[in-house]
């Protein structure tokens, strides 16, 4: 009987009190407050969320560091058979998406193109963008902007045009004859010869005599202290560029430089902007002395400085734009030529091979000439299929998307750093039979070129931020190879069999053959050829 009473009296309550509630409207406004911040963040957390990209776990503060140990390229590779051809990969603060496959990056840098084509300080390399980019006012470190649009147009339309590439052709046989007698000298003392020291050479004075008309190292000029550090600074930017820097990637470590990065970048900054301002007063002033006329095109300065005159170009951005050519012209140029001749090595019968074409092309009374280059086409394959297998620069430099996007189905936020593995997809047996296999034979009568437009092979990337360089670069290496079989017999040193020769490879920004490469030079061509200007 009591219960009853006692159920009345709470159902009485209960009406009192939603009949009091009702009067109040200032009550039922708060309540409502309080269902929706409790609906909000549920129906937050239930919304369909944006796909992104599968990968190692990513940790607070450090990222996935803990998963790239090795080379970067080789461990990017290997997470990304785990977790597919569009990964994600925490570096620190920063999302790195990392491309892996041929359909992905074709994606990324044909269809999408013009959504990831930034690259400044917001990526991954900030501290290179700003002191090697020169405040990326340069043209690998800058954004995709009228300034950086003007940069490469200049490239296109006036530093690499066919006409230049062509009046440079005797140029390039200086120097290459240069290095010619280099290993003549040492095969005529039956000393071996460490090539890595003679294609470093070769390359900075190709790139110092096109950019300002100056040899920069070699036995002929006169070492001064300037010149000497000037060596050492391209070595300097070569051995750091390619590490991670934390001070960069964790911004809590960003006031200490633990690993003293920055502090050299600073250094190194204040060291290209002396030289190179120093060597744009020179041209300057043989201007103003009319020592050359305003139309002189001589060397890339001669052609850079008028515009700077018409205030359509720093001297900040010039220097950016010499930095970038001295920087991306020498070293990867030099280190496709070293595994080229570690192929030489390992395959003396295609070396005999590429030796017979050339002979049956050139003969061997003269030495080569740049318009025999496109009549050799076993050389031209096994040139390709080096740069195939040891990738000069395994993953492309970085790339920004400036606002959110999608790639391979999956959701890219804003300001990712993006990167093509370039190494795996060339090693991919999805796109190569036997891909760990030298076999140059694979590109003869193949259509496949190096140009950007097939994605199974991108060696100088592809799109609107690929390589400016890429045919100045080639007739190098193919130049340069085949002055060196037409022109020697080549073998290990002694003690040393071919299939010995060491093929491991170190992440430096570009792919470096981790034992810099020895060899033997026998002269197979009349001396009288070695010396005369057949060979230009
Ligand atoms: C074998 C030689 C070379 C290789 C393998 C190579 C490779 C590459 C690659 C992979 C890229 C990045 C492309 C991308 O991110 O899509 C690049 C960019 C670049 N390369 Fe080369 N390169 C070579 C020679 C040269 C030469 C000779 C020069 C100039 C003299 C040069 C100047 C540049 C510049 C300025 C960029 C930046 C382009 C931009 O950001 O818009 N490279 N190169």
């Amino acid at each position: 009987m009591s219960t009853n009473l006692d159920a009345i009296a709470l159902g009485d309550r209960l009406r009192k009190v939603v009949w009091q509630l009702s009067s109040e409207p200032h009550i039922w406004a708060a309540l409502l407050v309080a269902a929706l911040a409790w609906l909000l963040p549920v129906s937050y957390l239930q919304r369909p969320r944006k796909k992104l990209p599968p990968g190692p776990p990513v940790w607070p503060i450090v990222g996935s560091l803990a998963y790239l140990g090795g080379e970067l390229h080789d461990a990017l590779w290997g997470l990304s058979k785990k977790y597919g051809d569009v990964m994600r990969v925490g570096l620190g603060q920063h999302t790195l998406i990392v491309v892996s496959g041929a359909e992905a990056a074709e994606e990324l840098m044909k269809r999408r193109d013009s959504e990831f084509c930034d690259r400044s300080g917001r990526t991954i390399q900030r501290s290179a963008a700003r002191y090697i980019g020169i405040d990326s006012m340069d043209i690998a470190f800058s954004d995709y902007n009228p300034h950086l649009r003007m940069l490469r147009k200049l490239c296109t339309s006036e530093l690499f045009t066919l006409s230049r590439l062509q009046a440079s052709s005797e140029l390039r046989a200086g120097e290459i004859r240069v290095l010619l007698g280099t290993f003549r000298k040492h095969a005529d003392m039956g000393k071996a010869i460490e090539v890595r020291e003679c294609f470093h050479t070769l390359t900075m004075n190709v790139m110092c005599l096109l950019m300002f008309g100056k040899r920069y190292h070699g036995a002929d000029v006169p070492v001064t202290v300037e010149l000497e550090s000037f060596k050492s600074l391209i070595m300097d930017v070569f051995d750091t560029v390619g590490r991670l820097n934390l001070s960069d990637l964790i911004w809590c470590l960003r006031p200490f430089d633990f690993q003293g990065i920055n502090r050299k970048w600073k250094h190194i900054r204040v060291r290209i902007e002396n030289l190179f301002s120093m060597i744009i007063e020179e041209h300057r002033q043989r201007r103003r002395q009319g020592n050359s006329s305003p139309d002189d095109k001589d060397d890339f300065v001669d052609v850079l400085l008028p515009y700077q005159e018409k205030d359509a170009l720093s001297e900040k951005a010039i220097i950016g734009l010499l930095s970038d050519m001295l920087l991306g012209g020498t070293d990867t140029t030099a280190t496709t030529l070293e595994w080229c001749m570690v192929e030489v090595l390992r395959n003396p019968e295609m070396m005999r091979r590429m030796q017979e074409e050339i002979d049956s092309v050139v003969g061997k009374e003269k030495g080569i000439e740049e318009s025999d280059i496109s009549r050799l086409p076993f050389l031209n394959a096994f040139v390709k299929e080096v740069i195939r297998l040891h990738t000069p620069l395994p993953l492309t430099l970085p790339r920004l998307n400036d606002k959110a996007s999608t790639l391979g189905g999956y959701y890219i936020p804003p300001e990712c750093t993006v990167f093509v593995n370039v190494f795996a997809i060339a090693h991919d047996g999805r796109y190569w039979e036997r891909p760990m296999e030298f076999n140059p034979d694979r590109f003869m009568g193949s259509a496949v070129s190096l140009t950007g437009n097939d994605f199974q092979l991108i060696p100088f990337g592809s799109g609107r931020r690929k390589c400016v360089g890429i045919t100045l670069g080639m007739t190098m290496v193919q130049r340069t190879l085949a002055s060196l079989v037409h022109s020697f017999d080549f073998a290990p040193v002694e003690g040393v069999k071919p299939h010995e020769v060491d093929v491991s490879g170190r992440y430096l920004l570009v792919l470096r053959n981790d034992v810099p490469l020895k060899l033997t030079a026998t002269p197979r061509l009349p001396a009288h050829v070695y010396h005369s200007s057949a060979s230009r």
